[in-house]
């Protein structure tokens, strides 16, 4: 199904005033495809992201997956980590791996949350984790995985839902330039054969040739078109576009 961002705004409170994280953001990410979200520091992307994981609720706007909207700004917490736990994987910038699991009990866990079965749990999350390249980790402790290992975990426990939307916070900013770009690749080629829609927030464009779109965004607002197919070789463009 394909992901839809409608009019996504987000208001912090910011002392006497307020702050727009997140300024009437529209995006498709289609079914299959990944979709980088770049931008500087403090554009608002963590935010976009957490809004559509359903850990932020939308100050206006809302998020739909297919047709179905899923998060409005009236979405209770519970409905929101219903709809996270069967329709959205999410994997966070630092991989959040329970420190006395295993790399297949951490599949586990997630599938038990869910209310799945134990025998298919287990041998689900064996494939994930042979998907992901980590099989002959399954045994181990995050404490005995290097910094790429777990965040192959952490990407394999995402898909553990078989999630229709993939949401992705910096997954390359622990690891060096070549091993970043192997993890976009392993995020790109696994939507692909899933069909999930994925988002992937990167800060570092040089690790994004394998994504199929890019969009930018600046001071909250969206500043590219995400639908150019040229996107992916040309340079990002910068600027806002007209309002
Ligand atoms: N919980 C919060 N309360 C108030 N303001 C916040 C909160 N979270 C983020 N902000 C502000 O919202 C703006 C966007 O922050 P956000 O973390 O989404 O940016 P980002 O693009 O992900 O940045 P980075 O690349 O540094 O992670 C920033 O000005 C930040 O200070």
């Amino acid at each position: 199904m394909d992901l839809h961002l409608r009019g996504i705004t987000l208001v912090y409170p910011d002392g006497e005033g307020t702050l727009t994280a997140v300024d009437d953001v529209h995006l498709t990410v289609p079914a299959g495809t990944t979709t980088a979200l770049l931008g500087p520091s403090g554009a608002g992307k963590s935010s976009l992201l957490a809004v559509a994981a359903g850990l932020t609720r939308p100050t206006r706007g809302c998020v739909e997956i297919g047709d179905d909207t899923v998060l409005t700004p009236t979405t209770t917490v519970a409905r929101a980590t219903r709809v996270r736990l069967d329709r959205i994987g999410v994997v966070f910038q630092s991989p959040q791996l329970l420190a006395s699991l295993t790399a297949v009990e951490q599949l586990e866990l997630h599938a038990h949350l869910r209310g799945g079965r134990p025998a298919a749990a287990r041998a689900r999350a064996l494939e994930l984790l042979d998907a992901v390249g980590v099989a002959g980790q399954a045994g181990k402790r995050p404490a005995q995985l290097s910094g790429g290992q777990r965040q192959r975990v952490a990407i394999a426990r995402a898909l553990m839902g078989a999630p229709e939307v993939l949401l992705v916070d910096e997954p390359t900013s622990a690891l060096d330039h070549e091993r970043g770009s192997r993890v976009v690749e392993l995020v790109t080629r696994l939507t692909r054969e899933t069909s999930a829609a994925t988002l992937l927030v990167s800060h570092d464009a040089s690790t994004l040739g394998s994504v199929d779109a890019r969009v930018r965004l600046v001071d909250g607002r969206l500043a590219a078109d995400p639908a150019a197919a040229a996107v992916r070789t040309a340079p990002v463009p910068a600027g806002r576009p007209p309002r």
